[in-house]
């Protein structure tokens, strides 16, 4: 059985990057990422600025100063300002280039025409100098940056309203079984609520990903085959939930095998999510996720979730691991390693009740998974572990 490091490793080595980008709008490109640098086509700020509400200064050797005019941002003009003058000058407008200083208005007194200061002021101050955040020609964001809220704002900034991102993959997921029926129908006996294909459909929302479509085959040999290989054709990953073990009625392996898809590998070493299966086929990407609820959702973020970080150009698309401190004991009973839902709060770590694989209940409540490599088999209140944050 193939190790939870040797999968990662194998799923990141048949993970490529997307060659097709495109330009969008930079209002539309929220979760998208940079597939190139972005230059500054300004300096920013693109003059001297003001950063108070005050008085600009033509010498910074006296205390009292003759008022001879005012800028408001905004304004264009660059008045005159020599030794012993002062112009009234607002916040974000721009300072006379003879200014030595801007002084804050509460350490002014005003007396008739000329303002008397509480202290010297020194050079420069209150001015923000032009190309203090950026200069023109520097490079604004790195090619695989995700681009964010503040990404966006600091865009527009500097006046960009169109950037060149990856294209993000297109994504079907097939929810297999007999048993499944959609929330909202009363439950026959035997039956239960198809809840994986709504679960991963928003997981994938969250991280950014909305080319999602959903689809259920019954457990059919010849069903399962037609509907995979029509997505195989038609989308960039593949996301199979169940249908994957050795049961009589699990037929994904089989039709994925008579599809002569490129098995990578099938079953992992690890709890939940054993019969974990990776492939390709061209450029599709195809994980088939075990149907238990947990084990679905945690190979999604282990194995999927970085994947399609990566195929959508994300630099920092590796999970995010970190060690910290157990606030719980835990014994391991087999050999496979596991991934445990829990909860973190100030660096502490618990380990929640209710770990099976059938249960979501503790995936729920969680915000971390903790990771128990195959060697570790107990885990002890005070002992450091590894933590995988959730998204
Ligand atoms: N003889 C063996 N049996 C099993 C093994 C094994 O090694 N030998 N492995 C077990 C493990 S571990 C897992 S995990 C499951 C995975 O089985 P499948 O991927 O084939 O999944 P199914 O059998 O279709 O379903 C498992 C379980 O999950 C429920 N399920 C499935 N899909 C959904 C869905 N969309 N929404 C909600 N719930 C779903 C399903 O009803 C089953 O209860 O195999 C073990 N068996
Ligand atoms: O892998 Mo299964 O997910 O242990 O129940």
């Amino acid at each position: 059985m193939t190790s939870v490091e040797q999968a990662l490793l194998l799923v990141d080595t048949y993970t490529k990057t997307t060659e097709k980008t495109t330009a969008i709008t930079l209002s539309q490109s929220l979760g998208f990422v940079l597939a190139k640098d972005i230059l500054s086509p300004i300096n920013m700020p693109p003059f001297r600025q003001s950063a108070m509400d005050g008085y600009a200064l033509g010498s910074i050797e006296e205390k009292t100063f003759s008022l001879v005019g005012e800028v408001q941002a905004g304004d264009d003009q660059n008045p005159n300002i020599i030794k012993g003058e002062a112009i009234r000058i607002f916040t974000g407008a721009p300072v006379p280039s003879g200014a030595k200083a801007v002084v804050m208005q509460e350490k002014v007194t005003i007396e008739g025409r000329n303002i008397v200061l509480d202290e010297f002021s020194t050079p420069d101050s209150n001015i923000r100098p032009e190309g203090e955040q950026i200069k023109k020609g520097e490079i604004a964001l790195t090619k695989g940056t995700a681009i964010t809220p503040a990404g966006i704002g600091y865009l527009a900034t500097l006046g960009i309203t169109h950037v060149e991102v990856y294209q993000k993959p297109s994504i079907a997921i097939i929810a297999t079984g007999n048993e499944l029926i959609p929330p909202g129908q009363d439950l026959k006996h035997g039956q239960i609520y198809e809840s994986n294909s709504v679960m991963l459909s928003a997981a994938l929302q969250a991280s950014g990903f909305t080319d999602i479509e959903c689809h259920k085959v019954e457990d059919n040999y010849e069903a399962t085959r037609s509907l995979l290989q029509r997505v195989i054709e038609q989308y960039d990953v593949v996301l199979i939930s169940g249908g994957i073990s050795v049961g009589d009625y699990d037929f994904v392996g089989k039709a994925l095998q008579d599809l002569k898809v490129e098995e990578v590998f099938y079953k992992v070493k690890q709890k939940p999510g054993k019969p974990l299966y990776f492939a390709k086929k061209n450029n599709t990407t195809i994980f088939a996720l075990p149907g238990n609820p947990a084990s679905s959702l945690s190979c999604f973020y282990i194995y999927a979730l970085p994947t399609l970080n990566k195929i959508s150009g994300l630099a920092a698309y590796k999970l995010k691991q970190s060690t910290r401190i157990s606030n719980s004991t835990y014994s391991k009973k087999g050999q496979r390693s596991e991934f445990l839902k829990a909860i973190v709060k100030d660096q502490q770590v618990t380990i929640l009740d209710g770990q099976a694989s059938s249960m979501l209940r503790s995936f729920a409540l969680s915000n971390a998974l903790v990771y128990l490599p195959e060697e570790t088999s107990e885990i002890k209140v005070g002992d450091p572990i590894q933590v995988i944050d959730l998204p």
